[in-house]
């Protein structure tokens, strides 16, 4: 069947385009629109994208989707399914939009466990179908720069533990896993690339280079180009300034540091206007200024890049710009990110207009 693979796991399989997205795009989105733009608006819910399991009360909707695509796989289709793990203890620890339900002080690490089990449960119970994986965003890149952070610094210990646990438990036949590389703007800083390359080879070699782990995915839920040919303002003479430049760079430094062979995916779902509206680099909050970008493809143009896809889910807001909420982070008030907006995660009307107003290639 479709589920094992060799080489790139992209290949050969027809991405999902599942209903929860569906569904935000079609009973929220377009019911707000008119004419030519809810006609517009409709055709982003046929695009696939990463589900997110934020929570482990999300979990159920692994399986429901799976038992979609199950079912169009037996009419004839050859569909895989694309998943985020997005549970750490003391989550997104240098910010405070997406901090999650499990905590260190309160058994996070045993919790995350149990959240693993359960998602390693699915994956078994659906071998018929490629199950294609992004770990944990922000967690390792943040390890990696911000130390300095005390929420960070307390979490590095779990981090490893939980990380190396799903790893190990999601390392079976019909899967790949991505691991979060941040992006450009973040670990491709001269400085910040060998440290980087130096934690995912340790990873990976202390995992005993497992099969299913296929490499790295950077740029979740930020707003780079793949191949740009001029550098946007904001990136302040790095010369690395999209994700390819990023991915050249890094990818022969893990082979240098016990990483051969590592692929990567990059995140273009809403990168599609360059340069966006930031003014800084560093503010990756509801970015003003951008638009919904390449379609997933494997015609990436790169050996190192196996696909482009949509992982972050276009209209789903980065963080709420109530500067009372508990989970208020300063990035979300900057003057470059959307307001007023909602916590992560819940549809924001406004941003997904303005994506679906720049998106490239157009909608309209
Ligand atoms: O001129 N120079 O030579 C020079 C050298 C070094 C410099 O330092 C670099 O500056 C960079 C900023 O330019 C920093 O990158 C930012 O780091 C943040 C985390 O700390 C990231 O935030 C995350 O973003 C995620 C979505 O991507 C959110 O989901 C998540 O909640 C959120 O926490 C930003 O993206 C990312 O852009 C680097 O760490 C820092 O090392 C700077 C200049
Ligand atoms: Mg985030």
């Amino acid at each position: 069947g479709t589920a094992t693979y060799s080489g790139n796991p992209f290949s050969g399989v027809g991405l999902w385009a599942n209903e929860y997205y569906r569904s935000e795009v079609l009973n929220l989105a377009v019911p707000q629109l008119s004419g030519a733009m809810a006609t517009a608006a409709a055709k982003v819910a046929d695009v696939p994208s990463f589900m997110w399991l934020d929570t482990f009360a999300k979990t159920p909707l692994m399986r429901s989707t799976l038992a979609d695509i199950r079912a169009a796989n037996r009419a004839g289709g050859n569909y895989a399914g694309q998943f985020v793990v997005y549970d750490l203890p003391d989550r997104d620890c240098a910010a405070a939009a997406s901090n999650g339900e499990y905590h260190i002080d309160q058994n996070g690490v045993n919790n995350y466990k149990n959240y693993i089990d359960t998602i390693r449960e699915i994956v078994v119970e659906y071998s018929d179908i490629r199950i294609l994986l992004v770990i944990e965003p922000d967690s390792l890149a943040n390890m990696v720069t911000n130390m300095n952070v005390a929420k960070c610094a307390n979490a590095a210990d779990a981090y490893h533990e939980c990380t190396q646990y799903a790893i190990a438990q999601l390392n079976l036949p019909n899967v790949a896993m991505y691991l979060d590389a941040g992006h450009a703007g973040w670990l491709g800083w001269t400085a910040n690339q060998l440290p980087a390359a130096q934690l995912y080879g340790r990873l990976y070699a202390e995992a005993g280079r497992p099969r299913a782990l296929r490499g790295l995915v950077t740029n979740v839920s930020n707003y780079n180009g793949f191949r740009l040919t001029t550098a946007p303002p904001y990136t302040q003479g790095n010369a690395i300034f999209d994700e390819e430049r990023y991915i050249n760079a890094l990818g022969p430094l893990l082979e240098q540091n016990g990483w051969p062979g590592a692929r990567f995916i990059v995140d273009q779902g809403r990168s599609g206007r360059q340069p966006t509206g930031q003014l800084e680099w560093g503010h990756w909050c509801n970015a003003l200024g951008t638009g919904f970008g390449t379609r997933p493809t494997t015609n990436t143009g790169n050996p190192l890049v196996d696909a482009l896809v949509w992982i972050k889910p276009g209209g789903e807001a980065d963080g709420t710009s109530d500067t009372t909420a508990d989970r208020y982070d300063h990035f979300c008030g900057e003057a470059d990110a959307m307001k007023p907006a909602p916590e992560a995660g819940t549809w924001f009307q406004a941003y997904f207009v303005q994506l679906l107003q720049n998106a490239n290639p157009s909608f309209l």
